[in-house]
C-alpha cells in the first residue's frame, strides 16, 4: 500500500517532469498503479487507517507523486462528501472548459508540500473532461465544483505544475476575474 514515505516532495525533479502517455489497453503493472492510487486516496478519507499508517487526507493523488512519470492519477469522494465520483483517469485531457473560474476560498494544499501556501488558485469552474478507465474504457464527463478543482490540480501534476504556481504572487487573495470562490 502507498505511505507518506512513498510521497515524493516539493523540490524532487519528478514533481516538475511531463508525465508520460500509459499504453491502452492497459499493462498489468499500469492496472496495479492505478489501484493502488486509488487505495491511497480511499485509505486516507478512513478514519482508522489513516490514523494507523498516519495518511494525510487527499481527495485525489497522481501518480508522479509515488516519483512514477505517468499519466494516470485517481479521484475520490466519500458519499458523505455530497459528491458522487471516484475514478481512476488515464491519460487525461481537458476537452472543453467554461470562460468562468473558481476557487476554494480556502486556498489548496498538496500531499508533496509540507508547508501552507496561502492564496487563491484560479481554475475552470466547469470542465469537459476524457480520458481512460482502468478497463480502457473511454469516458468523457462534465465537472464542476470540487471535482472539478481535483481534477484540474491531479492533471497539473501530470505536467510538473504545482498549485502555487498559478497563486498571484502580487497579492495571493486578489480577488479572481470572473470567478466563483467554492466554500
Ligand atoms: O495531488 C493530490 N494532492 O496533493 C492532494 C489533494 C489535492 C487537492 C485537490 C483539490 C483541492 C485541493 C487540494
Ligand atoms: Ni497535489
Amino acid at each position: 500500500m502507498i505511505l507518506m514515505k512513498d510521497i515524493i516532495r516539493e523540490g524532487h525533479p519528478t514533481l516538475r517532469q511531463k508525465a508520460q502517455e500509459l499504453q491502452i489497453p492497459l499493462s498489468a503493472d499500469d492496472r496495479k498503479l492505478g489501484e493502488e492510487l486509488l487505495q491511497y486516496v480511499k485509505n486516507s478519507q478512513d478514519d482508522e487507517l489513516m490514523e494507523k499508517y498516519d495518511l494525510r487526507p487527499g481527495v485525489g493523488i497522481a501518480a508522479p507523486q509515488i516519483n512514477v512519470s505517468k499519466r494516470i492519477f485517481a479521484l475520490h469522494f466519500d458519499e458523505q462528501s455530497g459528491e458522487n465520483l471516484s475514478l481512476v483517469a488515464v491519460n487525461p485531457k481537458i476537452v472543453s472548459h467554461s470562460v468562468e473560474k473558481a476557487y476554494l476560498s480556502s486556498g489548496e494544499g498538496c500531499l508533496s508540500v509540507d508547508r501552507s501556501v496561502p492564496g487563491y488558485v484560479p481554475r475552470y469552474a466547469r470542465i469537459t473532461v476524457k480520458g481512460f478507465d482502468l478497463d480502457g474504457k473511454e469516458f468523457k464527463m462534465r465537472l464542476k465544483g470540487l471535482p472539478a478543482i481535483a481534477f484540474q490540480h491531479e492533471l497539473d501534476h501530470l505536467n510538473g505544475i504545482m498549485f502555487y504556481d498559478h497563486i498571484n504572487p502580487k497579492d495571493p487573495f486578489h480577488e479572481v476575474e470572473n470567478a466563483v470562490a467554492i466554500d
